[in-house]
């Protein structure tokens, strides 16, 4: 297979404002420009390969998505309001963002009136939804409170992780073996043998679990797995001078982190990357919270990945069914869109600040995640006490701490 031929596959669309056709506004880079951002040689040694010119990543609004991906709260209300906020005007500005977006704790009731005489199912994201965000990914641990309140989740109402990272990364941190994963933003969704999805999905193939089990696998994007090898070895090799600058390869994308770098060294990051997609044009970048995703340019995403478990497992009846997901990051924004629309579900996004979003309601942080799943399981358990006819819409008011 040409790996950088960009004869067109059936899945492949363009549907990214991030994409290589915007990558090749600039397409005459120039070797590495001393107007750049200067850098001290402590933090970046001499890279092998020069990156092209460094306006690039300015101009086609890289660097920017790259600055507001997790800014200071003081940045983000500065820009959700367009005024330059005092902490007192911030309170305000965050109180009015939570009228758009209630909290789900205090909407708890609403959510489950919507609930009543439907089967919830639950999306999860991981990084900054079950484990708070750390400077080094490969230390995000969820805690064993929150692992336990996942269980319990699962035990009651079906379950998935979907995730930018490497899906069976992601089963090794979450450690469950009893909830669906989906690694690659969606692009590798494993579920049960014998479920397959009505339309007979091509990319779907039979394979075994940790366990030996029997399983099905769809992976839209397998077509892509030498390339992205491959990108992932020129990315390492290009930013390993980049003190701070960490790449990790989920399968089917591949993420460069630059929360550890320097900021004036950023734009060397967004170079590097940027020049390393110029010879991938089937492969496109989104942003993440301070990391840059290469990915296949195929139409699919975390919202496309929650439309093929919710008919896999059998829970695409609208009325019979109430998925809600909950996540932190801009890649979860599709799978809140697919909700929104159609009113089908509830998107949920963990954030403490601010935030333009297609969710419904919001969470503050990943504590707020763990209560919002705990009081979906101590519902549940009052729901099998209380007799139907003497439940009311005040129901689950009551304190609910004597369940165990
Ligand atoms: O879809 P997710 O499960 O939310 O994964 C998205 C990315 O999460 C990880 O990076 C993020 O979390 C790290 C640990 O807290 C943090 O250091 C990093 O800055 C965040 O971007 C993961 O490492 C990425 O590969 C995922 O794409």
């Amino acid at each position: 297979m040409d790996l950088k031929s960009t004869k067109a596959s059936p899945v492949l669309t363009d549907p990214s404002p991030m994409n290589n056709s915007r990558l090749g506004l600039h397409s005459s880079l120039l070797p590495y420009s001393q107007s750049g951002p200067s850098f001290s040689t402590s933090i970046l040694s001499i890279p092998r390969r020069k990156p092209g010119k460094l306006d690039d990543v300015r101009s086609n609004g890289w660097l920017d998505a790259m600055k507001s991906s997790s800014p200071p709260h003081k940045k983000i209300l500065k820009d959700f309001t367009n005024v330059e906020l005092s902490s007192d005007d911030g309170e305000i500005a965050y109180r009015s963002w939570m009228i758009k977006y209630p909290s789900a704790l205090n909407s708890f009731q609403q959510i489950m009136d919507r609930a009543r005489n439907r089967k919830i199912v639950m999306f999860l994201d991981y990084d900054g939804t079950l484990s708070p965000i750390v400077d080094d990914p490969d230390r995000a641990f969820m805690s064993a409170d929150m692992r336990s309140a996942v269980k319990n989740v699962a035990k009651y109402f079906p379950t998935a992780i979907i995730s930018g990272r490497n899906r069976d990364k992601v089963l090794e941190l979450v450690g469950l073996t009893e909830l669906y994963y989906a690694g690659s933003h969606g692009m590798d969704i494993m579920f049960p043998a014998g479920e397959t999805p009505s339309g007979g999905h091509l990319n779907c193939i039979k394979s075994t679990d940790a366990q030996g089990k029997e399983v099905n696998l769809f992976q839209p994007a397998s077509e892509f797995l030498p390339m992205i090898n491959e990108v992932f070895i020129n990315l390492v090799e290009i930013t390993k001078g980049i003190r701070g600058a960490k790449v990790e390869n989920h399968k089917f994308c591949v993420s460069v982190h630059y929360r550890n770098v320097d900021e004036n060294v950023w734009s060397v990051v967004a170079q590097y990357v940027h020049d390393t997609l110029k010879d991938y044009p089937r492969l496109r970048l989104t942003h993440g919270r301070k990391v840059l995703e290469v990915r296949p340019m195929i139409d699919w995403d975390k919202g496309k990945a929650v439309e093929f478990l919710l008919k896999s497992l059998g829970f695409s009846n609208i009325n019979d069914v109430l998925p809600i997901y909950i996540g932190d990051d801009r890649t979860d924004e599709d799978a809140f869109k697919v909700l929104r629309k159609g009113n089908r579900g509830y998107g949920i996004l963990v954030s403490s600040v601010p935030k333009e979003s297609n969710a419904f309601f919001s969470l503050g942080d990943t504590s707020e995640v763990k209560e919002f799943l705990e009081s979906l399981v101590r519902m549940k358990l009052l729901d099998a006490k209380i007799p139907e006819r003497s439940r009311g819409p005040s129901a689950y008011n009551t304190d609910l701490s004597y369940i165990n």
